[in-house]
């Protein structure tokens, strides 16, 4: 097929899978969830920031290409920054902070859902395992954040008092630099995709990777809104500081 038949393909996955139609997602930005659930959301999607500099890690390890590699090197340090209170996941930190999570807690990550591990675990080891070019598809799903990012930010600032614009500020990094990680990842995948049996890969690795943010939705679902199911060890909202509103 085209490069703009493979396009629009992978848009429509998107389309179809991508996590904005996850139903939590529609609790979350539209206010319908107490501040423990919040947290709940947090504290496990911590651990899936914590986890994507360790896959652009695993990602940048297998490319020859210095050119690429200069490239793809960017997004080890948006999330990492050049310093200890810089980059997405010290700002990560600073959300869960205003949510009133204690940040050893959540750094330790030992009141994760199993599932939320696992999925992104699955993440890291598909982009080790499989082609450079499933691997750097697999990261396709940043095409369709901005639109989610946007309902997210102006969802949780009308709806909760508990959030505020500080405390949502990774998310604004976030609005510029996921289009130019998308819109190259994107450029690349049509250029290298040309085979039938590569564009069907990359389709493939899209999808795997919307299964990835929809199976870590699903477990926050099941343990924290319905059937409210949480598993042993995993984070309990009344355990946490009561103390600290943001
Ligand atoms: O808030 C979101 O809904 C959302 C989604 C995604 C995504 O689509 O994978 C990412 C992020 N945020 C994000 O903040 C982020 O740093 C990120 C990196 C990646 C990736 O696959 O390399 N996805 C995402």
């Amino acid at each position: 097929m085209s490069a703009a038949e493979l396009e629009a393909r992978l848009r429509a996955i998107g389309a179809e899978r991508y996590h904005d139609r996850h139903p939590f997602h529609a609790l979350l930005h539209g206010g319908r969830l107490d501040r423990g659930q919040v947290q709940a959301w947090a504290l496990n999607r911590y651990e899936y920031q914590r986890c994507i500099p360790l896959k652009d890690a695993a990602l940048l390890a297998r490319i020859e290409d210095p050119q690429l590699r200069r490239v793809w090197r960017q997004r080890i340090v948006d999330h990492d920054g050049d310093g200890p209170d810089e980059g997405g996941i010290a700002r990560w930190l600073r959300l869960t902070d205003a949510l009133g999570l204690d940040r050893e807690l959540v750094e330790s990550g030992r009141a994760l859902l199993p599932a939320t591990r696992f999925a992104a675990q699955a993440y890291i080891r598909f982009v080790r395992e499989r082609s450079l070019l499933e691997a750097i598809a697999s990261s396709l799903t940043e095409l369709f954040a901005p639109t989610i990012i946007g309902q997210r930010v102006a969802g949780m600032l009308a709806n909760y008092d508990f959030v505020s614009k500080q405390a949502l500020a990774y998310f604004d990094s976030r609005l510029h630099q996921a289009p130019q990680d998308a819109n190259f990842a994107l450029d690349y995948v049509l250029r290298h995709a040309r085979t039938r049996e590569q564009q069907d890969a990359v389709c493939a690795a899209l999808r795997f990777k919307c299964d990835v943010l929809w199976s870590m939705l699903d477990a926050l679902h099941f343990a924290y809104v319905e059937p409210r199911l949480p598993p042993p060890g995993a984070f309990l909202p009344q355990a946490c500081s009561p103390e600290s509103d943001a």
